[in-house]
């Protein structure tokens, strides 16, 4: 077969590491100090339909809720925050997530779990399963397998993307 000399551009971005790469960029507005999330959701066109990251609800002020990780449920993070995930699907553009994949940065917790079957999402992409073995995942997982949802780790075929937002510098 003969090669192709069409002059096209190599190293372009891979679909997954393009999704993967607006969900953490997505994660990168996110307040909170130790674990910024990001997540996008792609049509079965490769459309993006939604991204989101973790971050208190509209009207919450980034500055009077705890960020903190620690002590009494009430003065942490914990109750208030919305999951990336969460996000991403309630800042989708009104339609149907059907059949749609989610690019996730961190593997989706139990709660995040239960909106992406109820929304129709067919597919996780997650990058980091730092919290696998936690309850929270553990029920994640049972209910992905239940309800036919597969999840995948991407494996990047880029490791590093760089955006320059400037040109000096
Ligand atoms: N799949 C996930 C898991 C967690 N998050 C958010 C919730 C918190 O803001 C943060 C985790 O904080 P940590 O316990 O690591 O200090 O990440 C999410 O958006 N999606
Ligand atoms: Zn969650």
């Amino acid at each position: 077969m003969q090669a192709a000399h069409s002059g096209k551009r190599s190293g372009y971005l891979s679909w997954d590491d393009y999704f993967m790469a607006v969900a953490l960029l997505s994660a990168q507005r996110s307040k909170d100090p130790s674990t910024q999330v990001g997540a996008c959701i792609v049509n079965s066109q490769k459309r993006i339909v939604g991204v989101g990251y973790n971050g208190f609800p509209t009207g919450c002020s980034d500055d009077t809720l705890p960020w903190s990780r620690e002590g009494d449920f009430i003065d942490t993070k914990y109750p208030y925050v919305c999951h990336a995930e969460l996000n991403a699907v309630l800042n989708s553009v009104p339609g149907n997530l059907t059949g749609c994949a989610i690019y996730t940065a961190l593997f989706p917790c139990n709660e995040c779990a239960k909106v992406i079957i109820q929304a129709g999402i067919r597919e996780v992409v997650y990058l980091s399963d730092k919290y696998a073995g936690t309850d929270s995942v553990r029920a994640s997982r049972h209910m992905f397998e239940q309800a036919g949802v597969a999840c995948r780790q991407l494996e990047p075929a880029n490791p590093v993307v760089t955006i320059r937002l400037s040109e000096n510098g």
